[in-house]
């Protein structure tokens, strides 16, 4: 498995071998102990699988309290896949990282507790996989906008099909600091 660092401390991409032949492929789509030896020491506590098309963007989704840590990656089709740093007392608060995760790629991405998360589908269809650290909780589930310019993040399409949710999300500089996860050194 390759691991590869990003511009944010803590999220990963993880590329896992490709066993190809002439039947199709196989890789890990996880294993604890490379996971572990990558710096994701987590239990993960609930799967997710979501399908939508092209267009559709979902987020940018978090939970306060019950922070997710979320283990993402796409079984068909493309998204541009974004993270976003929303930690109080962070660093690299308010900063962003896109990556292109495609069923051909096979890429994981490891987006930490307190970030942000959202994708957009850049395919006719996308199926999306992740594993989260902590179960959903309605209560704690928040979200912030999707374009807030304070992100600068560079979404490769512009006018999107949100979820009424996410069509009413706020900007990050509106969301008061005790609804932010909390920065943890
Ligand atoms: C996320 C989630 C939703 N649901 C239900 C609530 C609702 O009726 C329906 C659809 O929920 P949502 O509109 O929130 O689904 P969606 O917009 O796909 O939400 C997801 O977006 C991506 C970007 C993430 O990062 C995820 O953590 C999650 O927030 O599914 C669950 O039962 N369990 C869950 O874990």
């Amino acid at each position: 498995m390759k691991v590869i660092q990003t511009s944010l401390p803590g999220a990963l991409i993880l590329e896992p071998q490709v066993f190809g032949d002439a039947r199709g492929f196989f890789y890990e789509s996880y294993n604890e102990a490379k996971y572990q030896e990558a710096g994701v020491d987590h239990r993960f506590v609930q799967s997710n699988v979501s399908r939508s098309a092209r267009g559709v963007l979902r987020g940018l989704h978090y939970q306060w309290p019950n922070p997710q840590g979320k283990l993402v990656s796409v079984l068909e089709g493309e998204v541009y896949d974004v993270a976003v740093d929303i930690r109080r007392g962070s660093p690299t608060f308010g900063q962003s990282i896109g990556v292109m995760l495609t069923a051909d790629n096979h890429r994981h991405f490891w987006v930490p507790e307190g970030f942000a998360h959202g994708f957009c589908v850049l395919s006719e269809f996308a199926t999306f996989s992740y594993q989260c650290t902590a179960l959903y909780d309605p209560r704690a589930d928040a979200g912030i906008r999707w374009n807030d310019a304070a992100l600068g993040i560079d979404w490769p399409i512009s006018s999107p099909l949100l979820s009424d949710k996410d069509g009413k999300t706020p900007l990050l500089a509106d969301v008061p600091a005790e609804r932010l996860p909390v920065y943890v050194a």
